[in-house]
């Protein structure tokens, strides 16, 4: 930022179109060049010419116009200081709610110790400096993760953080060693999925990667040829090849066993072949593998087919953004060795729910973190959109709207904390049994606050909730994509069924 001081008389001087400044939060810009460049137009500056715009700018901008636009600034006002406070990357919002509990200096808790406080702070600044910048250009144009970016990840081993706690964390440095691969538990899991969730690009953030999170851990457990194994869990871990997880077909979503994509042995029972389709397939327009579920003889089975002859992706349009690289899959006589079933023939069923619990975990923290950031819009724009002469906050109303809001982001939170923190002391056995109920409960509920969310959102926020640029573009974002949350990895509905089902199975047999 320049250095130089003025006084206001001498600003009052540059007001007109061929020479128009303007200060802004006691700092001076001049606009002169920037006039026809405006995306207000050049009418609305040369009305403030020369003034203090600093009330008319805040009513109509985000603070992060100004980060972009710093060149414009010539210096600042002689004697005084600029008070809006600006937050680096990496850094903690101030805003309150803006954070959960356990990152604000005030409140105490339970479940976060020293190594998670350090991976929060290490992974927002990563994500501030290297995926924030790309998730928004990405989103918007649509083009998939590049490859700098997955490097970038890999390097770091943030890659294999996404996978969540195990063996394929040990002996690797994380973020530059700021946790142990071996100490990593689901509350690390947990600050790594919500400090990602941040960059608010909701395609974007199923592109970068999110096949891979749901599809390499079924590899890691079920994949029956061990040297394959490790070749491919080290080619995705390493950046160099991306794999996916392939279950729903245009015949079957949540209704797993409706599918009929099917998997018949060749004669010399060395081979698969592979015929039907897949829908709704996340990163399948750019990935090398793909986690199939096929119809086998007697039941399902779930095996890894290479992109290859017969395997075909047209890409799928969707209210978010192509960057997600949601595909259309088709497979026309795919021929693939035996030795790519994950798990037993015909009992494919285990290989595909054995994964859910983490996917709903993974995206519970997801859908719980943005809808913070929603809150936290809405707080900064109520407190400065000016409307019939006052603030929106000064408004009960927008207040009633703020106070639901807040306590279902509170709530869910608090929820999600509980639950990461039985799943450390879970064994993989018991979290399968007792888990499912909870997380789909929670996953559930968090989609339903989501709703609710964006709803009251978009009503604070009036026609700028509805625009993609400007004040309201993280609303815009949340309200055009909450769905996401709540239809992928299991349907509101069903993941709430799952929840009561499982309960019953734990109902004692007295009647009571
Ligand atoms: C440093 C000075 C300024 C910069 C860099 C700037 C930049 C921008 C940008 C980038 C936008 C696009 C929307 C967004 O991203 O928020 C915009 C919109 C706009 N600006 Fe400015 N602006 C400045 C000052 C002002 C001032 C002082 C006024 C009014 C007196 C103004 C009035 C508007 C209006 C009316 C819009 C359209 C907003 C909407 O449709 O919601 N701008 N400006």
């Amino acid at each position: 930022m320049a250095t130089e001081t003025y006084t206001r008389d001498e600003v009052a001087k540059h007001n007109n179109a061929d020479d128009l400044w303007c200060i802004v939060d006691h700092r001076v810009y001049d606009l002169t060049d920037f006039l026809d460049a405006h995306p207000g137009g050049n009418v609305v500056l040369q009305q403030i010419a020369g003034t203090d715009a600093t009330d008319a700018f805040y009513n109509l901008h985000r603070q992060d116009v100004l980060q972009k636009y710093k060149s414009l600034c010539i210096g600042t006002i002689k004697g005084e200081t600029p008070e809006v406070v600006e937050v680096a990357p990496g850094g903690i919002s101030t805003v309150p709610y803006a954070e959960p509990l356990w990152l604000r200096a005030e409140f105490k808790n339970p479940f976060f110790n020293d190594s998670h406080r350090a991976l929060q702070k290490a992974m927002r600044l990563f994500v501030d400096t290297h995926i924030t910048p790309e998730a928004q250009q990405k989103e918007i144009d649509g083009t998939y993760i590049s490859q700098e970016l997955i490097d970038k990840m890999a390097e770091k081993n943030v890659l294999a953080m996404r996978l969540g706690p195990g063996k394929h964390l040990h002996g690797r440095t994380l973020l530059d060693g700021v946790v142990k691969g071996e100490d990593f538990d689901y509350l690390h899991d947990l600050v790594v999925c919500q400090e990602m969730s941040r960059s608010n690009a909701r395609g974007f953030q199923d592109g970068n990667l999110s096949g891979m999170v749901i599809s390499l851990t079924a590899v890691q457990v079920w994949l029956n040829n061990q040297k394959l194994k490790l070749q491919i869990n080290e080619e995705c871990l390493s950046g160099q090849k991306k794999i996916c997880l392939a279950i729903s077909e245009a015949f079957a979503g949540s209704d797993v066993a409706g599918i009929r994509t099917t998997a018949e042995k060749t004669p010399d029972g060395k081979h698969y072949i592979i015929n039907g389709t897949k829908k709704w397939i996340t990163n399948g327009m750019f990935c090398d593998y793909f986690v199939t579920a096929c119809k086998t003889k007697k039941g399902f089975s779930v095996i890894l087919v290479p992109k290859g002859e017969g395997v075909d992706v047209t890409p799928i349009k969707t209210s978010y953004s192509s960057a997600a690289g949601t595909a259309f899959v088709q497979y026309d006589n795919v021929k693939v060795p035996v030795d790519h079933l994950m798990g037993q023939e015909d009992k494919g069923f285990i290989v595909i729910m054995s994964n859910f619990n983490h996917e709903r975990f993974g995206m519970c923290c997801g859908v719980i973190r943005k809808q913070r950031s929603i809150v936290e819009e809405c707080l900064k724009w109520s407190n400065q959109r000016i409307i019939f002469g006052k603030r929106l906050i000064d408004q009960p109303v927008i207040r009633q709207k703020l106070a639901k809001m807040i306590s279902h982001v509170e709530a869910n939170q608090a929820w999600l904390e509980t639950l990461a923190y039985q799943m450390n002391y879970l064994p993989y056995d018991r979290q399968t049994k007792l888990m499912g109920g909870p997380l789909g409960l929670l996953k559930s509920h968090a989609t339903r606050s989501a709703h609710e969310i964006a709803d009251e959102a978009v009503n604070i926020f009036g026609g700028r909730g509805l625009t993609q640029t400007g004040m309201g573009r993280v609303i815009e974002m949340f309200n055009r994509t909450y769905k996401f949350d709540a239809i992928l990895g299991g349907a509101e509905e069903v993941l709430a069924d799952l929840g009561v089902r499982q309960a019953m199975k734990f109902m004692p047999n007295a009647k009571l």
